[in-house]
């Protein structure tokens, strides 16, 4: 019997939000590289920072704020981080968080935060996140590699060509059933072509596949 999930799966846009981490330890670094990567306005409140948040700061890439956390920092952020080593400060941030109704990650106690963050892998426009609820970030982390193995970097081009495909049908009001997309869908081949530089053929061999009876 398969348990309810904890966590409801789901992609946010953080493009351009202001996203806050407290704290600016080797965990906050991993944290707001992530934010980063996804294009958010980070803002950094830590006393201390690693080499990299430091870096980082130094280019523009994120604020620093050079002090401990207060009360009222929360104020503006879409999104927060609380990944201090200072378990009563984490504490504080998730309950000032919890008032205004924000997103709180604390990377010390899942069970007071509304969100945790994935193991993931990009591949273009594919994302794909492994969680085990906070059970085992480290086997989250195994999985991940696994499945980076069998899902090599030609898979970028595979998504922009089948959604390039997708656009030219939308575009001509031709609509494909769900059966029809799963059974034109032969991975093998369009990974074997793509890795030929023959990423248009197997754009074609696609689109006959899709609109043949
Ligand atoms: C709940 C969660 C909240 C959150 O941080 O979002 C959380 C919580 C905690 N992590 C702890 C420890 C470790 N975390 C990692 C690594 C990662 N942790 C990540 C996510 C999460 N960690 C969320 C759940 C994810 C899920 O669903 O499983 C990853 C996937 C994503 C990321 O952080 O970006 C990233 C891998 C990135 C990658 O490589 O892909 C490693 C291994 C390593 O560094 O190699 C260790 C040591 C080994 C071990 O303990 O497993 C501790 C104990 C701290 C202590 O001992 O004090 C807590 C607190 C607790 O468990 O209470
Ligand atoms: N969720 C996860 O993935 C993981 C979580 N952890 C947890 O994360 C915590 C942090 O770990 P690290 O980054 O390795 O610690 P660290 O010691 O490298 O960094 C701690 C940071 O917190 C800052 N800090 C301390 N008091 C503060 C305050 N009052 N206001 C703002 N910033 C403050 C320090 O200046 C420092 O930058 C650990 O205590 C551990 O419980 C550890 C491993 C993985």
């Amino acid at each position: 019997m398969s348990e309810a999930p904890k966590y409801y799966p789901t992609f946010i846009s953080l493009t351009g939000r202001d996203c806050l981490v407290i704290g600016g330890g080797t965990v906050a670094q991993r944290k707001i590289e992530t934010l980063l990567e996804c294009q958010a306005r980070v803002r950094v409140i830590s006393p201390q920072v690693v080499s990299r948040v430091a870096e980082l700061a130094a280019a523009g890439s994120i604020e620093l704020v050079d002090r401990g956390y207060a009360e009222g920092d929360l104020d503006g952020a879409f999104l927060v981080v609380s990944a201090t080593n200072d378990a009563a400060v984490n504490q504080q941030v998730s309950l000032e968080a919890a008032r205004r109704g924000q997103l709180i990650n604390m990377v010390d106690d899942p069970d007071h935060s509304n969100f945790i963050v994935p193991a993931t892998l990009n591949r273009g426009d594919i994302t794909i996140a492994v969680s085990t609820a906070g059970t085992s970030p480290a086997l989250a982390r195994r999985i991940k590699h696994d499945i980076e193995e069998s899902i090599g970097a030609e898979y970028a081009d595979v998504a922009k060509l089948v959604g390039g495909v997708r656009r030219n049908l939308l575009d001509r009001g031709i609509s494909i059933s769900p059966e029809k997309w799963q059974a034109a869908l032969d991975l093998e081949e369009l990974t074997g072509l793509v890795r030929n530089g023959r990423g248009q053929q197997a754009a074609e061999i696609l689109l006959t596949k899709l609109v043949e009876d």
